[in-house]
């Protein structure tokens, strides 16, 4: 595959990273051979050699060598090098070359020298058909000076036919030579799936004005590409027309669809499933975030762990150690003309073929390529081996609040003004104009709750913004000085007093403002717990780890999202600034041991460097933690973070029993040598065999877990508890709990298992996550578990079914009597002091006066039968998140807008798609 990298399109320079496939790369023993091969060469900027898949990838000016001159030089050293064709696997070699399959059936024959000895001679005959690569291999490998397996094995069959020992030198050749073929076949496998990552955005994007296919890489930023569907989204951006679902799989490794409408920010490399789109492009092709992600895996794959840094250089002195030592075996006891001089020579050359530390030296890489590679396919960024390795010791996990244990979607509860000089829209402009520079999550509810009070935010008309981190923010804007923040901001405002709020919901954040050194305002934001954090906790403790939340929020925020929990996280730590987060972690770290902190913000930054894994969360999270952090979660599920702990300290063991097992077996056949039976086709096979089963053990890694998924779906005599943790750890290929109302269930699982038919309420609460129980006991359709429309989507992109269950036939008077007593906006404002005005998030016609106002009216005139409710807007729900629901009735009615599912959420008994979310006024 050539790719454009950093080039200048208008100079001359133009570098392109080529991909190779080097079948003749047997283990890093090779690795500096290729080195020495291209480095010297003219026009090449970087090497890097992927052992465990065979790959080189070179960085090279296009104009001064072509990719197919880098072939050919890789090929005189018989590496057997091919340019890996854009979108194509590397090549595996179904079959064993005519030359193997050659010299088996040769050596095959000669066996029967038993019965006619002249027959041996066939043995001799297979040496020399398999011989050839071997010898080439070596010679190029001995004009550079290098000493590499081919030469070991060419010393071992030379020795072999010297003592006349022709099926032994046959042997050694065709074990040799199946073995290597056997490992080409496994490693590529390994890397299909790396590839398919790489290639996952397309080459070529589609213009929306014109309709003229370009190279993707040639689009320039804010330019209209448009996406059919069934098409692969070619470069990042914001829809800017049409609505559909879209897969982010590839990305995110969560398999529901995600709903996109205008102002959805859309990734290259996901799948348009059912919906014309057009999407403005943010980024150019080689800076979105797959290719981000693909470069990561990449550089990923070229570090070396701590361990492999320590296995190599063990290697570099153990085999010129035993070459060394052969050769002392060889010539001393001929010298000494001792009376048994053939078996000393063959135990030479056994110590020589041992002499390969191939399978200790790949112990650790293939181990670790597998892992970083099924990391990656579900949504989990590891930067490295060292990652992976920090990863199985750790034995704290910290987590941040705002965004990463919760939501970090804010509603506005209330909006107060508590100057009766200040007009309650005067202040909401002043402030949400302010907040539209804040990035922070709070900013967002601030700025949503102004619009929809018909008040446009103007951050141009903001001077002197400052961000104080962990207090807040403040701006000039018409000629005042805002700060708005949590009650430290007082200290920044000159003003001694901070404001109470009495009589506050439970559990929600409050923010303050003041105007120069007066308080003038007062708002509380809530948010909720994320789906699946209690769970990510439960598993943890499972994993004997202990947890911590640190947050800068308030005390009583924590608090609440403690109970929210459970009270499941152990140490907690509130109203923190970011260095208070770095010394915190800093105690944790030398008190309880290795410690791994999650964090979303800017500000978690420094405490994501000092953590030994730092993990931030989502592709669109903040870009300095993404750099910053160890890991990343492609999606914001922390359920990811006991998984990931999970594979890390399987992969822990693997490289364990890798190391093990190569350093045994090569135990093994040197003291059967020392003991008087030096068999020179053992050594080889020992050598080979462990190469082979080192690989394949790792590849176990790699595997999904389709058998056991299938099982735990299907069965309807478990526990609840494990039931749960079934939909949970349900991958691909099995049922798997999506959003807190709704849950999609891919093809196999419908198939087998039939799990939409099901109306056991329990089991529809299992996996659609609903925790309430009441939730079904109230309403006796499973409206819980119904996201209405179930996709079923395969690989190939093309079949695309959509099932739709009979759920449309619900007792809608039910829900709607249901809703009634849940859905938000009931709240009643708490107006203790005469001159505070009130706003909820909700209310359109904003309550300018002064006075003892109340507004609590809906953002949708719409008004039902009963005159006391209406609909949430469907526009509303459009611009804030998208309907997570394809399905056109609820899109009307807006029942299935996410803002109204996060609602839901909350309120837990009133999910479902097909539900009509009321605002009441009370
Ligand atoms: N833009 C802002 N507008 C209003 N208040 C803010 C803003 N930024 C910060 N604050 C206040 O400062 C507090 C601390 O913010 P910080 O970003 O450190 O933590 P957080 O996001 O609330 O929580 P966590 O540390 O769990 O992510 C917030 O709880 C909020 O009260
Ligand atoms: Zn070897």
């Amino acid at each position: 595959m050539g790719e454009v990298g950093n080039d200048k399109r208008n100079g001359e320079v133009r570098y392109q990273k080529s991909y190779f496939d080097v079948l003749g790369l047997c283990c890093s023993s090779e690795v500096p051979l290729i080195e020495k091969i291209l480095k010297p060469l003219d026009g090449i900027q970087k090497v890097s050699v992927i052992v465990p898949s065979k790959t080189v990838i070179v960085v090279h000016d296009s104009l001064l060598i072509s990719p197919l001159q880098i072939v050919k030089a890789l090929n005189q050293a018989r590496l057997e090098a091919t340019i890996r064709a854009y979108g194509t696997d590397n090549i595996i070699k179904k079959w064993p070359s005519p030359y193997i399959l050659a010299c088996g059936v040769l050596l095959l024959v000669s066996l029967f020298k038993r019965f006619f000895h002249p027959l041996q001679w066939f043995a001799l005959a297979a040496v020399v058909v398999g011989m050839p690569p071997i010898i080439f291999r070596s010679i190029a490998a001995v004009r550079r000076y290098t000493l590499d397996i081919n030469i070991l094995m060419l010393i071992a069959v030379g020795g072999a036919v010297a003592l006349g020992d022709y099926s032994e030198a046959g042997f050694i050749v065709f074990l040799f030579t199946v073995a290597e073929w056997l490992e080409a076949r496994a490693s590529g496998k390994a890397t299909a799936g790396m590839s398919l990552l790489m290639n996952m955005a397309p080459q070529k994007a589609v213009l929306a004005e014109t309709g003229q296919v370009v190279d993707a890489r040639d689009v320039k930023v804010n330019t209209i590409v448009a996406v059919k569907a069934g098409e692969v989204i070619p470069i990042d951006g914001v829809v800017v027309d049409g609505r559909s679902e879209v897969d982010e799989r590839s990305l995110t490794g969560e398999s529901f669809p995600v709903a996109k409408q205008a102002q959805s920010l859309v990734w290259a490399g996901t799948l348009n499933i059912d919906g014309y789109i057009s999407v403005r492009t943010t980024a150019l092709a080689e800076h979105s975030a797959v290719a981000k992600m693909a470069r990561l895996v990449e550089e990923a794959q070229n570090s070396r762990s701590q361990t492999q840094r320590l296995i190599d250089s063990c290697a570099k002195y153990y085999t010129p150690a035993v070459v060394i030592a052969a050769a002392g075996f060889a010539v001393i006891p001929s010298i000494m003309r001792v009376h048994n001089p053939k078996h000393w020579f063959q135990l030479a050359l056994v110590l020589l073929v041992s002499a390969c530390p191939c399978a200790l030296v790949l112990s650790t890489p293939v181990a670790t390529f597998c892992a970083l590679l099924k990391a990656a396919r579900v949504g989990l960024l590891i930067k490295g081996g060292d990652v992976l390795e920090a990863l199985a010791r750790i034995e704290v996990v910290a987590f941040d609040k705002t965004g990463t244990i919760t939501r970090g979607e804010f509603a506005v509860v209330e909006f107060c003004s508590i100057d009766s000089e200040i007009a309650l829209h005067e202040l909401l402009y002043w402030v949400a104009s302010i907040e539209s520079k804040s990035s922070h999550p709070m900013a967002s509810a601030l700025v949503d709750c102004a619009r929809l009070n018909s008040i446009e935010p103007k951050p141009d008309c903001v001077k002197e913004f400052h961000i104080y981190p962990g207090e807040g923010i403040c701006g000039e804007i018409d000629g005042k000085t805002i700060y708005i923040g949590n009650k430290r901001i007082a200290a920044r405002a000159s003003c001694e007093t901070v404001p109470e709020l009495v009589d506050m919901k439970e559990g929600v954040t409050v923010g303050h403002v003041f105007s120069g050194t007066v308080p003038v305002g007062v708002f509380t934001l809530s948010d909720t717990c994320r789906t699946g954090s209690a769970e990510a906790i439960k598993e943890l403790k499972l994993l004997g780890i202990k947890t911590a939340m640190l947050t800068g929020d308030s005390t009583a925020a924590a608090m609440h999202a403690q109970n929210q929990l459970g009270h499941a996280i152990e140490d907690l730590h509130a109203e923190l600034l970011p260095e208070d987060k770095v010394r915190i972690i800093n105690d944790l770290k030398t008190r309880e041991g290795s410690i791994a902190m999650i964090g979303d913000g800017m500000n978690d930054a420094p405490a994501l460097a000092m953590a030994d894994v730092g993990i931030s969360m989502g592709i669109s999270g903040s870009a300095v933690a993404m750099e910053t952090s160890h890991i990343t979660l492609m999606s914001n599920d922390i359920r990811k973070i006991p998984k990931a702990i999970r594979l890390a300290r399987k992969t822990h063991f693997k490289i364990i029993g890798n190391i093990f097992f190569s350093i045994i077996t090569k135990i093994a056949i040197l003291a059967l040598a020392f003991a008087g039976h030096p068999l020179l086709w053992a050594a080889v096979l020992a050598d080979v065999g462990t190469c082979l089963l080192v690989i394949l053990n790792s590849m176990m890694l790699l595997r999904t877990r389709t058998q056991k998924e299938k099982k735990c779906c299907g069965s309807s005599h478990k526990s609840p508890v494990q039931r749960t943790a079934c939909a949970n750890h349900c991958a691909k290929g099995a049922c798997r709990s999506a959003s807190p109302c709704g849950q999609l269930k891919s093809s196999s699982c419908l198939d087998e298992h039939s799990c939409h038919g099901h109306n056991d309420a329990e089991e529809l609460r299992m996996h659609s996550n609903c925790e309430k129980e009441d939730c079904h006991k109230e309403s006796p359709s499973p409206s819980c578990c119904q996201e209405s429309v179930r996709h079923t989507m395969n690989a190939s992109q093309e079949h695309l079914i959509s099932i739709t269950p009979a759920l449309e036939h619900q007792d809608d008077h039910l829900q709607k009597k249901h809703c009634r007593r849940h859905v938000a906006c009931k709240h009643k404002p708490n107006i203790r002091e005469d001159h505070r005005s009130h706003v909820t998030s909700g209310d359109r016609p904003l309550a300018s006066n002064s006075s003892r106002a109340s507004a609590n009216i809906c953002s949708n005139t719409n008004k039902n039968d009963t005159g006391e409710c209406c609909k949430s807007d469907w526009e509303e729900c459009k611009r804030k998140d998208g309907c997570s629901s394809p399905q056109e009735i609820t899109r009307e009615i807006g029942g299935c807008c996410r803002s109204y599912m996060k609602e839901c959420g909350k309120k837990d008994s009133c999910c479902g798609g097909g539900m009509i979310p009321e605002i009441i006024t009370e």
